[in-house]
């Protein structure tokens, strides 16, 4: 008789541990850091428990953030510098991971698997690419293989691309976790993420399945980083303190929400590709605002990031009732937060810690729960998404 390989055999074990510890791992567009988060998961899908034992962001330093730049969201790069960072992102990542498990006192053998996104470094879906012939597309770097053999854990990782395989456009993921964590039957809910691009989960009040819708919206701070430091010489506009200094000019916003990509229906997906500084450039030429105060600038992005998130939620149609849960570092920019609260009157906003989801963390959990799906789930259908499991397993030896 053949009987399995050991790697084979680790993952049947970690399958059927009934509790297991995973770690999510998230780098988002806006290029800050790297969320780790490491949870514990009870059962799986709908039935899964869940609980947050630890969680860091480990803030990337300047060096490294322009070496990501070198390659992030542009048509054209070094090949052998792509090469060399898809190598060592993954090893890097490792190195974070085992200095926090070593911060928290845990330790690598206790861990069943890490869940990693990885970096995303160009999304291109259909409606973005608009080339014939060619599938919708995205792309993480940051390989699984070197993260699993410098921790000794094994990692789960590249989950957009079996989306794609099986028909959707590769993001928006969370929808999957969210129904799981997020849905409460007979309330109204949207899960809004306000990271570098924003995106929203719709758990509808009946929980009927068929029904949850997850989109993009637009940009959520990744404009707004990017003309702070332009302009500002500062990653990001930290409690608002420069959109509350200036005023929001109608004739730009007018501009910045003329954009096909607002008109297209729900469930869509964008990023950086499409809202960058180009973007920002285009509708001051096409508003004659090129000259406006720099403060000006900020205070009409960070409306404008409220205002596509509150056309966004007008497109549900809901008029009463409706609970929305921020989370994201968006989440922490009080004048989006509350402009957006003066446009949606009728909606209660709160953020996620009311769901016992920590904001900064959301992402990173969800990818961990990925991972517990990966390993133990089954395919769970959700609005028009694929049913799939996603993810790739890499093993340690
Ligand atoms: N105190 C604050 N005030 C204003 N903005 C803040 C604050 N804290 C964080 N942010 C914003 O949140 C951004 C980071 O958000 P987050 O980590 O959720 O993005 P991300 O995960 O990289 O993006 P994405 O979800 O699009 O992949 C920062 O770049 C900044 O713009
Ligand atoms: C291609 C990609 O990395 N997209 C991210 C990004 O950040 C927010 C938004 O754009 C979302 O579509 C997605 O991430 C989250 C985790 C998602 O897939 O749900």
């Amino acid at each position: 008789m053949i009987s399995l390989n050991t790697n084979l055999q680790r993952l049947f074990a970690a399958a059927q541990k009934p509790v297991k510890l995973g770690i999510g791992l998230m780098s988002g567009t806006s290029l800050d850091g790297l969320d780790v988060a490491l949870c514990k998961f009870t059962g799986s899908g709908l039935n899964t428990q869940f609980e947050l034992v630890q969680f860091k962001t480990v803030p990337y330093g300047d060096e490294f953030k322009n070496e990501i730049k070198q390659v992030f969201s542009r048509k054209l790069v070094d090949l052998e510098k792509l090469t060399l960072l898809n190598a060592y992102i993954g090893s890097f990542h490792a190195e974070l991971i085992l200095e926090c498990l070593a911060g928290w006192k845990v330790a690598a053998a206790d861990v069943d698997y890490i869940a990693s996104h990885g970096q995303t470094i160009y999304h291109a879906p259909q409606s973005l690419h608009g080339i014939a012939g060619y599938p919708n597309a995205t792309l993480q770097i940051g390989d699984g293989d070197h993260i699993a053999v410098k921790t000794g854990i094994l990692t789960i990782s590249d989950f957009r691309q079996k989306h794609l395989a099986a028909g959707g456009e590769g993001a928006p993921l969370a929808l999957y976790g969210d129904v799981i964590l997020g849905s409460q039957t007979g309330q109204n809910r949207i899960l809004l993420n306000i990271g570098g691009i924003a995106n929203l989960t719709y758990l509808p009040a009946d929980s009927d399945a068929t029904a949850v819708m997850c989109t993009d919206i637009g940009p959520g701070n990744t404009l707004i980083d990017a003309a702070c430091q332009l302009y500002f010489e500062k990653a990001y506009d930290e409690d608002s303190a420069i959109a509350l200094s200036g005023s929001v000019n109608g004739a730009l916003l007018t501009a910045l929400l003329n954009h096909d990509f607002f008109n297209q229906p729900l469930p869509k997906t964008t990023g950086p590709e499409l809202f960058n500084l180009a973007y920002l450039q285009h509708a001051q030429q096409q508003s004659a605002t090129l000259n406006i105060a720099h403060a000006d600038i900020i205070t009409t992005l960070s409306a404008f990031t409220a205002q596509t998130i509150a056309n966004a939620i007008g497109l549900f149609n809901i008029n009463s009732g409706l609970r929305l849960f921020a989370s994201g570092g968006g989440a922490h920019n009080p004048f989006i937060m509350r402009y957006l609260q003066k446009l949606l009157p009728h909606v209660y906003i709160g953020n996620t810690n009311e769901l016992g989801i920590q904001p900064d963390a959301k992402e990173a959990i969800l990818f961990a729960l990925l991972g517990n799906e990966a390993l133990c789930g089954q395919p769970i259908k959700i609005g028009n998404n694929p049913q799939v499991l996603m993810g790739k397993f890499s093993f340690p030896v």
